[in-house]
């Protein structure tokens, strides 16, 4: 019998952070072939081959051309920009290609223009492609209807001097499934940052605070604070390792469904 074909996997953003891992990742597995990998216009990583910096000839060269690169993959892994995400998937949508999308930072427009392409093609977004954040939404779940009354939620983030967005994806999915959890609407009850005389806490809030500095990879807390008490519930990334492992498997996922807007939840089996 023989064996699968490889899952052709294009890559965005190809020397960013996350680009070089995923790159790495794709390398590395038996499952998956590098198809394709972008970059923006003038990035000086432009016709290299995209894992020389691996000490390997993959022939597949960092292009600015979307079509091009995107010509042989089946999947795109994208972790770019918002406004670079959405040029990537109009093109994916014409080429029936399906997506992985790991950029944060979409307006609610944005995020509805991705929920249209999903009728065409199949696409998996989080915030947070890691087995363990997307545990501890569920952790989180249980807490906040539990500790429903008395508790005052905070959702505490810290993250690398390069991250261009605040707070991050995932303190906005921990925001939204807490609020949820209380029936509460996260929009209208959401409190980014305090300064001045701000009066005393109103209960009924969701407090955020943003730390940046050095290379911190990725740090959530959501502290419950009541009388006499208070429950932390963290998550620390040490790497960007679990980032891209989270995406492979979210493109393995994709691999059979030919349209629909899913999520980590789907592909880890806990939704
Ligand atoms: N879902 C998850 O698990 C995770 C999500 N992220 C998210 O992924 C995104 C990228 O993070 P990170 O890799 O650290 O960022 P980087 O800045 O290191 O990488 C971004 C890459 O995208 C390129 N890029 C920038 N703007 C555009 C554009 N308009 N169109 C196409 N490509 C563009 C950059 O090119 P250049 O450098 O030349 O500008 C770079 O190659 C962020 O939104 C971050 O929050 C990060 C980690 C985990
Ligand atoms: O920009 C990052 O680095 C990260 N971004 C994601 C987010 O905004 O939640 C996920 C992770 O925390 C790392």
């Amino acid at each position: 019998m023989s064996a699968a074909a490889p899952l052709r996997i294009a890559i965005a953003g190809a020397s960013g952070r996350m680009g070089r891992m995923l790159i790495e990742a794709v390398h590395q597995a038996d499952d998956c072939v590098l198809a394709g990998a972008l970059d923006v216009p003038g990035s000086p990583a432009l016709g290299n081959d995209a894992t020389a910096w691996l000490g390997h000839q993959s022939g597949v060269a960092i292009t600015s051309d979307l079509r091009a690169g995107l010509a042989n993959a089946q999947v795109l892994i994208d972790f770019t920009r918002p406004e670079g995400t959405l040029a990537h998937l109009a093109v994916c949508r014409e080429l029936g290609i399906k997506a992985v999308i790991g950029t944060t930072g979409f307006s609610d427009e944005q995020k509805a223009q991705i929920n249209e392409a999903a009728a065409d093609v199949a696409i998996m977004m989080a915030p947070n492609m890691s087995v363990g954040v997307n545990v501890v939404l569920k952790l989180l779940d249980m807490a906040a209807r539990a500790l429903n009354e008395g508790y005052d939620i905070e959702i505490i983030e810290a993250h690398h001097r390069h991250k261009v967005d605040a707070p991050s994806g995932t303190a906005l999915a921990m925001g939204e499934t807490v609020a949820a959890a209380l029936g509460r609407d996260l929009k209208a009850c959401a409190v980014y940052g305090r300064e001045g005389v701000t009066g005393e806490r109103d209960p009924s809030t969701i407090g955020f605070a943003t730390v940046r500095g050095g290379d911190i990879v990725g740090d959530h807390t959501v502290l419950f604070a009541g009388t006499g008490e208070r429950i932390e519930i963290t998550h620390k990334s040490s790497s960007r390792v679990t980032y891209a492992q989270g995406s492979l498997r979210a493109a393995r996922f994709l691999a059979s469904r030919p349209n629909g807007l899913f999520g980590m939840n789907d592909v880890l089996g806990l939704a």
